[in-house]
């Protein structure tokens, strides 16, 4: 069953991104990509004058073999005599424009290759920060995997199409324009008898691209599944530990690789019939042309060494057209990851600051008027549905209720992280709509159930709060609020590394370092999570003294999930299907008898039946 979810989720998101993908699929990616090369003109240009001096060098080679054919030989009374100056000028200009070849094509893919670099990883840096400023809906309905691979795999599938691609196909469309004008030159005849190829040539290379773009599609689709479920997997992997779902996982990710080889092969399969066609289409050229090339020598139109010297020409005119295969290949490869950047690209951020942003909230008053909100714009039902709540500044109001009843989409809706359906969210008496998002946050300090650190130490993540603060003055930070004790006791104290989302650390040393931050941010709101895994009770009770010296002078919301401690809170609001039911001070509404009583009562059994401080919760009521 959990199988079958599982793949049922995936497929959705994945039929999600497909239906993006098509829409993109009509826009023209070339004329799409062509302002990237703009940065790197120069390096652009001196590639293409090189290409067209490569191809200068190039088509010199058949002049001098024809010169040495029809002039490097006398015939005279006495027999054949060499043409020696002639014959030592040409085999020097030989060398020499085999020396200029090596060099010319050397220098120009250093210049394609750093061009590469610099227009690769200004993409990069371009699709990193497009993400930072994406909305948590896109998050929440795209796997991190994808985004991954969008990032980084689609990115690199460009390199052979800006880079490698523009000089080769400058070079195949100059050396078949040259070959063309040459064969003319020497005879049209010639020329005509070559190009009769060229339409079967065309088509079947048009036809050729449509296939292959189609299957490129395919294949990077195919590989961004097998991608974000790599990416699940790990993140997930305590869970699937846990769970001793290995084996399940395992093999879901080996029929997510089977599919991507099906598709590879197909793909594969299907386009490989173009070269020998185009090899086969190329012999009837060169048979075309040597016929017409005989019945020249018969009619004494040609000499043999002009001859010779055309079927040099054959290949640098159908060469380039062969070589198509390989750039439209690159052509689709890379312009179905380009597709897949410019979806992310074009992917607008919901939520945007106003034209005109109001100053940042000081005093820290909130209100929630009337709000209504689902996450997901197609659910039935509302998460929050008319809530109205307000707290004055410097209260400490605590949030309790049942589990997924809507205690956090309030902070979600505070922050601005997603937005009201109905309703306003006022702070300072200002629409939250109306700050800019970066200075609204800043004023709201969240210590949140799940914390997370960056790699790096201890006082590296509190320098996040405070980027100019010695670390002395961390330090201080830590100090005021008490969880010196426990931070000291770190194997290398505060310059102890955090590791990677700041798994070293336990729950309550996270949540600590988290409260050090807020602290040292400096916030007018302040929004404390309460964790719900346990931690011991020394613990526990140097988090609530630190959150209380925190919160002074501050407006405090707490989540709370022990309802021992918040019995002090300046009031209490209990929610319920999204609404406020109930809202007074602990005594209040223990007098009640309402809700609130019911879930202290079931905390308190709970607490008792377990002998343990924090063993009741609100989330289990
Ligand atoms: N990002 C999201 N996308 C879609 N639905 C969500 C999202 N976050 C929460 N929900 C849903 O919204 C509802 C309220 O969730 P919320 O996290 O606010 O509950 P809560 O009361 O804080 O629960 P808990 O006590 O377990 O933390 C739940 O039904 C949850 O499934």
């Amino acid at each position: 069953m959990a199988e079958k979810l599982r793949q049922e989720r995936a497929l959705n998101d994945i039929e999600l991104e497909q239906a993006l993908a098509k829409k993109s699929l009509d826009r023209n990616m070339f004329w799409r990509l062509l302002p990237l090369l703009k940065q790197v003109w120069k390096q652009v240009t001196t590639v293409i004058l090189l290409e067209a001096v490569l191809v200068g060098v190039i088509f010199i080679r058949p002049w001098f073999l024809r010169e040495v054919i029809d002039n490097g030989f006398i015939q005279t009374a006495q027999g054949i005599l060499l043409n020696t100056p002639l014959l030592t000028w040409m085999s020097i200009g030989m060398a020499v424009s085999w020396i200029v070849r090596f060099g010319i094509s050397g220098l120009s893919q250093y210049l394609s290759g750093s061009a590469a670099v610099h227009i690769l990883n200004s993409l990069r840096v371009q699709v990193f920060a497009h993400l930072q400023h994406l909305s948590m809906r896109y998050f929440d309905q795209t796997k991190a995997g994808r985004i991954i691979s969008r990032a980084d795999r689609d990115i690199d599938a460009l390199e052979p199409l800006l880079i490698q691609g523009p000089p080769e196909l400058l070079s195949a469309l100059l050396r078949f324009v040259v070959a063309a004008v040459a064969l003319w030159w020497i005879s049209p005849k010639l020329l005509l008898a070559l190009a009769s190829i060229v339409p079967a040539l065309f088509a079947a290379t048009w036809l050729f691209k449509r296939i292959s773009e189609k299957n490129w599609a395919k294949v990077a689709e195919a590989r961004a599944r097998f991608t974000a479920h790599l990416v699940e997997t790990v993140s997930g992997v305590r869970i699937i530990k846990q769970t001793v779902t290995e084996a399940d996982n395992a093999h879901r990710y080996r029929s997510l690789l089977h599919d991507f080889n099906t598709t590879l092969i197909k793909g594969n399969i299907r386009t490989s019939w173009f070269l020998p066609f185009t090899q086969v289409l190329s012999t009837v050229g060169m048979a075309l042309l040597l016929g017409t090339g005989a019945l020249g020598i018969v009619e004494q139109e040609l000499t043999v060494g002009q001859i010779a010297q055309s079927l040099f020409y054959v290949q640098l005119f159908l060469g380039p057209l062969q070589e198509l295969n390989d750039l439209f290949e690159r052509y689709s490869t890379g312009a179905s990851s380009a597709q897949r950047i410019f979806l992310l690209l074009d992917t607008e951020p919901e939520i945007i600051d106003p034209p005109q942003p109001k100053l940042p909230p000081v005093s820290g008053h909130v209100a929630f008027n009337n709000v209504h909100f689902k996450y997901n714009p197609d659910a039935a039902k509302l998460v929050i549905q008319g809530l109205n709540l307000e707290i004055p500044p410097g209260q400490v109001l605590a949030i309790v209720g049942p589990t997924g009843h809507g205690k956090s989409t309030i902070v979600q809706l505070l922050t601005r992280f997603y937005e009201v359906n109905e309703g306003e969210v006022l702070v300072d008496g200002v629409n939250v709509k109306d700050y800019q998002q970066t200075l609204l946050r800043r004023k709201v300090g969240l210590v949140l159930q799940d914390n997370v650190l960056f790699s790096g130490s201890v006082l590296d993540n509190l320098r996040l709060a405070a980027p100019e603060a010695s670390d002395d003055t961390l330090i201080q930070a830590v100090k005021e609020l008490g969880a010196d004790e426990i931070l000291e006791r770190l194997p290398k104290g505060y310059y102890t590394e955090v590791g990677p989302l700041g798994a070293f650390l336990s729950h309550g040393q996270r949540q600590l370092v988290c409260i050090v931050r807020a602290y040292l941010a400096d916030p007018a709101i302040l929004v404390l999570d309460e964790a719900t895994s346990a931690v011991d009770l020394h613990t526990e009770r140097k988090i609530q003294n630190a959150f209380r010296r925190l919160s002074e002078g501050r407006t405090a919301i707490i989540i709370a999930h022990r309802l021992s401690t918040i019995r002090d809170a300046d009031a209490i609001a209990v929610i319920r299907d999204g609404q406020i039911v109930e809202k007074g001070l602990h005594n209040e509404l223990i007098a009640l008898h309402g809700h609130y009583s019911g879930l202290y009562k079931a905390y308190q059994e709970a607490s008792e039946a377990s002998a343990l401080p924090d063993a009741g919760r609100t989330t289990v009521a």
